[in-house]
């Protein structure tokens, strides 16, 4: 339950929602109970009228009784539809105060907890999967509002139709009143445990669910190895094993769910018996009148829902606190990378390593050891070395997506830590060794940092990506979708997109993670040529496997286990006779052997 003080705050912000939502309940409770005693008046008078009327048997008199006696029992009708009316003018005014103020507050909370995501590093990413994170914003919230919407909603109308019902049944008879409500607890406990076995049986379910989707999903999305792999039929089976699973959940909830009604019924109407065979005495006693038995099974039809309302909304707080629990924890989690400095800084491009060491928080491996080098604008800096050598992570630390563990990295003559991140970030160009493009347009995938995309900009940036020809060949152009539901691109193709949405940018610093890695050495070498255009005087940082890629490079670095251990240009590198000449050998004896072969 602590856990859901958080939302306190939003109860105060949405306090003009809360405080009209209260007064609809109780006003609208109010005329729920006014026709019970409409009721018993009507059946005393008829109790009454029914002897009078018997008195004048024969005589035509009889007939002015029965009208007259008719005329009223009608007018007590309309009434008790008047009062339902307003009682139900009162509950629509009720759910659209409290209900209403339940969206807003989900809706804010959804964005509060998007907001901190995304101020969360790397990291957190890699320490949570991606699923975890999405239940957390979507289902838990909903949880929540459960709670802030239909929990406090039924809570209070719980709460004022007791009093007020209880109030009325004990000012007419202590003994029925406390014999009449005797089944109702049994019912509230019964409907807590059941909705809990629903609830657990429900969530099972959904477990089920998102196993079989997710099995589905992952079949269909590397449906070609499975093809080429024959194995359609094995998969066919593990998918009805699957789905035989999620039918013996859905048949153990339907069970639970059938004897819910059933025993509900049996209790509300043993309630009713009591009323009648109690009542009943009390009528011989001379303590009640018959009107008040009808005035009891009234209030008893009332207080139905609301006891219901008791055990289903008990279950629900309880879900709420432990979804708010989950919500709380990620709230909670501080981003390790912050940036305090908000004035911006004209970025130069002089990069410099001085002494840097990083170990990955998470996985406690030791990426990079001692690394200290320079890159100045209108350089290009390459870094060339074995896989798992710690060349990206030097792009990681660079884009300050982790901060160093010692040494310090320089921008500029400043600290990272000590520049305005956004701003820094925005004047970086960066293409990840992994293509990710989105589910959108190519043109829109180019203009990615762009708040408005700029088609000129974003052909030439196609262009200096050698990728537009591809792209004007396209049916649609620029326009073609691409992603799940579009085109699909090959891999040299959509690695020379995601150059165009760095080059798009106009950075003052751009870093291709192993980004050519897919596309042909001619290819390879336009785009580099383009790069040497655009990129004068600014800084240029290249990460690669092939020598073919770097070897005009203004500086190379070699990088073996996390530490530099050669560097100077391609000359000087040769003339080293160390591990980059081995590795020019290697490669060059590779490029000749399929020559030699044919
Ligand atoms: N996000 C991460 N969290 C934890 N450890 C990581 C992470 N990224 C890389 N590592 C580890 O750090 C070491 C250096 O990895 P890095 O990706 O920098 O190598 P690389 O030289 O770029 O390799 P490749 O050429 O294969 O891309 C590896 O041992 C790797 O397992």
């Amino acid at each position: 339950m602590r856990d859901l003080s958080y939302l306190n705050k939003f109860f105060y912000k949405y306090r003009w929602r809360l405080i009209p939502g209260v007064l609809f309940v109780i006003i609208s409770n109010i005329f729920g109970v006014l026709p019970a005693q409409v009721v018993r008046v009507a059946f005393d008078l008829v109790n009454e009228n029914i002897s009078t009327y018997q008195l004048f048997s024969g005589f035509n008199r009889q007939n002015i009784i029965y009208d007259i006696f008719g005329a009223s029992l009608l007018l007590f009708g309309a009434l008790v539809l008047v009062l339902a009316i307003i009682r139900g003018l009162f509950l629509f005014f009720m759910r659209q105060t409290i209900i209403l103020m339940s969206r807003h507050i989900e809706y804010d909370l959804k964005n509060e907890i998007y907001d901190h995501y995304q101020a969360l590093s790397l990291a957190f990413y890699r320490r949570h999967n991606t699923g975890d994170l999405m239940n957390r914003a979507t289902e838990d919230v909903s949880r929540v509002r459960m709670y802030l919407g239909p929990g406090i909603m039924y809570t209070i109308n719980t709460v004022v139709l007791f009093v007020l019902v209880i109030y009325a049944m004990l000012s007419v008879n202590v003994r029925l009143a406390i014999f009449s409500v005797l089944p109702l607890p049994i019912l509230a406990v019964i409907i807590y445990y059941v909705n809990n076995i629903i609830n657990f049986r429900s969530e099972k379910i959904q477990e089920r669910l998102s196993s079989l989707s997710s099995f589905v999903q992952e079949n269909f999305s590397g449906i070609r190895i499975m093809k080429s792999y024959v194995r359609e039929a094995s998969v066919r089976e593990k998918f009805a094993t699957e789905s035989d699973h999620y039918k013996t959940h859905s048949m153990s909830l339907v069970r639970v769910q059938a004897m819910f009604y059933p025993i509900m019924l049996l209790l509300v109407g043993l309630s009713n018996v009591i009323i009648i065979y109690i009542g009943g005495v009390e009528v011989m006693k001379g303590n009640i009148t018959p009107g008040n038995i009808a005035e009891f099974i009234v209030y008893l039809s009332q207080l139905t829902f609301p006891v219901m309302a008791l055990g289903w909304v008990t279950s629900l707080i309880q879900r709420a606190a432990a979804s708010q629990k989950r919500i709380n924890e990620f709230l909670s989690e501080k981003p390790e990378i912050v940036s305090v400095i908000t004035t911006p800084h004209k970025l130069e491009g002089a990069i410099e390593f001085k002494d840097v060491t990083f170990t990955y928080p998470d996985t406690g491996i030791q990426a990079l050891k001692n690394v200290s080098f320079t890159a100045l604008p209108g350089e290009m800096v390459a870094i060339i070395g074995r896989t798992g050598s710690g060349k990206s992570t030097i792009a990681n630390l660079m884009l300050r997506m982790y901060d160093s563990t010692q040494g310090e990295i320089l921008i500029d003559g400043k600290s990272v830590r000590q520049l305005n991140l956004t701003d820094y970030r925005h004047q970086v160009g960066y293409v990840p060794q992994e293509v990710f493009l989105f589910s959108d347009t190519i043109a829109n995938n180019i203009a990615f940092s762009a708040d408005t995309p700029d088609m000129p900009a974003i052909e030439q940036a196609a262009k200096d990506a050698a990728v537009f020809n591809n792209i004007i060949g396209l049916e649609h152009g620029f326009e073609t979708l691409i992603g799940e539901r579009g085109v699909t691109l090959s891999g040299g193709q959509k690695q020379r997109v995601s150059i165009a949405r760095a080059i798009a940018k106009y950075p003052q610093v751009l870093i291709f993670d192993d980004c050519l890695s897919a596309v042909d050495t001619r290819t390879e070498e336009e785009i580099l040529n383009n790069l040497g255009r655009i990129m004068q005087g600014k800084t240029n940082i290249i990460i690669a496997h092939r020598i073919s890629t770097i070897k005009n490079a203004d500086k190379i670095l070699v990088m073996d286990n996390g530490q530099i251990i050669e560097q100077g240009t391609h000359e000087h590198l040769l003339s080293l006779q160390g591990t980059y000449f081995e590795l020019y050998e290697k490669q060059l004896l590779e490029e000749e052997e399929p020559e030699s072969l044919n």
